[in-house]
């Protein structure tokens, strides 16, 4: 016999071993259950482009609170309410922190923003001025006007599109509204889209940032395989994004100096004149020039794409729903009455505008699995050990689609709202687009805000079609998972002038 030919049987004896080694001492430590994985790759191959799915298929099998690993990375991903509740409401502090990642750390100014800094003094002390200044609802009302005269620009732009009966771009439309409505609030000046003013050059870097933060990490998952990404040219496009970026903001914040900001008065002042203004005062401190930089970062990266993706996909789910859009329509029409237009002061009357906002956030969370969390020390979940500094990743996604939370789970009803009190706020972890606990989202109010104004005044002015008489049923809702969960085709609807 060849000794030869004996060689794979070794190995095949060893990778047995080495599996039920592994296998044995996870469950010895009282891990959650995990699927079967490969040597080096452990689980990667069963993550598809669209991640929030093939983890929810592998939940499925393996249980709500699921160990899984990413290379050297292990991720315990979790996918029911009951889970996400011990997580983020039990253990809220221990689950405070968000683990690290080389191209964050590199893009946001080594952790100067709010959304992936640690948990700490410095995290709490920049977000109690961000809400303060921007996002509390007292400073969120005073932005009225700017989302009223953002809206009187998109409903100009949609009738402009009536009188051809050409489809728009409405996925375009809203990613550019909600970029000029969190940009006039965050740095007092809106970027025309057209060239030279600004426009072109925010969106090419702002477009690439996005990019860049969707990058799964070779360097993370494959600590010894990080000099790869400079043979990729990751490195290099990094930097690159990196100092465009930051050149862009050194620019704004150079001009709000200039402005002589000391003089404008407290109820004129934009995020950047207060940020300003607090890092000039005796006690400036945690408030640093990269602070303002990477502060301003988080507003757009936070605010403006997941906003409008929501934007996107509601109004997708209503054109796939003609009954719930005119149901919509006639709600928003019998509360504006006689006047020619809708204002913010009709909102809080129109019940069935916000059922169908949570039944779309419900179906399409824009951040399928939150922002990943760390838990600081050891801890017990569901009766399993949960390490210490072990990635957290929560799939919204599939816990709103829970068929043991949700009837007809899959299928948008946006009645069922009208008939429950479950809201999004962070206290219903059967719904969770904007997370809960400490470090849940801070923007929920400025989001709601623009996208109800948004919503109400456009379905009342228009109707709405698929273009080229399509049935509402073929409307494409393929979906491609970058920084947000959007639809991957833009949606384009023809819009007629209502006229009754
Ligand atoms: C529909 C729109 C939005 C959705 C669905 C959304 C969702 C989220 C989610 C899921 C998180 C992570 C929560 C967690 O880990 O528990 C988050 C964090 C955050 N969001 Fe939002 N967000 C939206 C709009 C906004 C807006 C408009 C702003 C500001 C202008 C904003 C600012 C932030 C910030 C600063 C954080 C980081 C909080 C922290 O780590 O302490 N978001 N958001």
């Amino acid at each position: 016999m060849n000794p030869l030919s004996i060689v794979p049987f070794v190995l095949f004896v060893i990778f047995i071993a080495k599996w039920l080694y592994v296998n044995v001492r996870s469950g010895r430590k009282n891990l959650p259950p995990s699927p079967p994985k490969l040597p080096v790759l452990g689980n990667l191959h069963q993550l598809s482009s669209l991640a929030h799915r093939s983890l929810h298929s592998l939940a499925q099998r393996h249980g709500p609170l699921m160990l899984v690993h990413f290379g050297s990375w292990q991720t315990i991903v979790v996918s029911s309410a009951d889970a996400a509740r011990e997580v983020m409401k039990k253990h809220d502090i221990i689950f405070s922190d968000r683990p690290a990642s080389s191209i964050s750390r590199k893009l946001m100014y080594d952790y100067k923003d709010i959304a992936i800094a640690p948990y700490g003094e410095y995290w709490r002390q920049i977000k109690s001025i961000c809400v303060l200044q921007l996002l509390s609802a007292k400073k969120v009302r005073s932005f009225r006007s700017i989302r009223e005269e953002e809206v009187v620009l998109l409903v100009n732009k949609i009738e402009e599109s009536c009188s051809s009966s050409l489809p728009i771009d409405l996925s375009e439309l809203f990613i550019s509204l909600t970029k000029h409505i969190v940009c006039r609030a965050t740095i007092g000046k809106r970027y025309s889209d057209g060239e030279g003013h600004g426009g072109s050059r925010f969106n090419k870097l702002f477009k690439e940032f996005c990019a860049l933060l969707g990058v799964l990490d070779i360097a993370d998952i494959f600590p010894n395989l990080a000099w790869i990404n400079h043979f990729t040219g990751l490195n290099a496009r990094i930097d690159k994004a990196f100092k465009q970026f930051d050149n862009f903001l050194e620019e704004i914040v150079d001009d709000h100096l200039v402005r002589d900001w000391v003089a404008i008065k407290d109820d004129q002042k934009d995020f950047v004149d207060v940020l300003l203004t607090i890092q000039n005062s005796p006690d400036g401190e945690p408030v640093s020039r990269d602070t303002i930089k990477a502060l301003m970062l988080d507003m757009f990266l936070a605010g403006i794409d997941t906003t409008s993706t929501t934007l996107e996909w509601t109004m997708t789910e209503l054109l796939r729903h003609p009954e719930a859009m005119k149901r919509l329509q006639e709600e928003i029409r019998r509360v504006r009455g006689s006047r020619p237009t809708v204002t913010e002061d009709d909102l809080d009357k129109m019940l069935y505008l916000k059922a169908v906002i949570k039944e779309t956030l419900r179906l399409h969370p824009p951040l399928p699995f939150l922002i990943p969390r760390q838990p600081t020390e050891s801890v017990k979940v569901q009766g399993y050990n949960i390490p210490a500094k072990i990635r957290v990743m929560i799939n919204a996604w599939a816990i709103g689609r829970d068929p043991n939370m949700w009837e007809e789970a899959d299928e948008f009803r946006p009645q069922r709202f009208l008939e429950s009190s479950i809201d999004f706020k962070g206290q219903d972890f059967q719904l969770i687009p904007f997370g809960s606990g400490r470090r849940g989202c801070p923007g929920i109010t400025f989001a709601t805000a623009t996208i109800e104004i948004v919503l109400a005044s456009i379905l009342d002015k228009f109707d709405w079609e698929i273009p080229g008489g399509s049935k509402p049923g073929d409307l494409e809702v393929a979906e491609a998972l970058g920084a947000t969960l959007h639809r991957k085709l833009p949606l384009l609807v023809v819009a007629t002038h209502h006229s009754a």
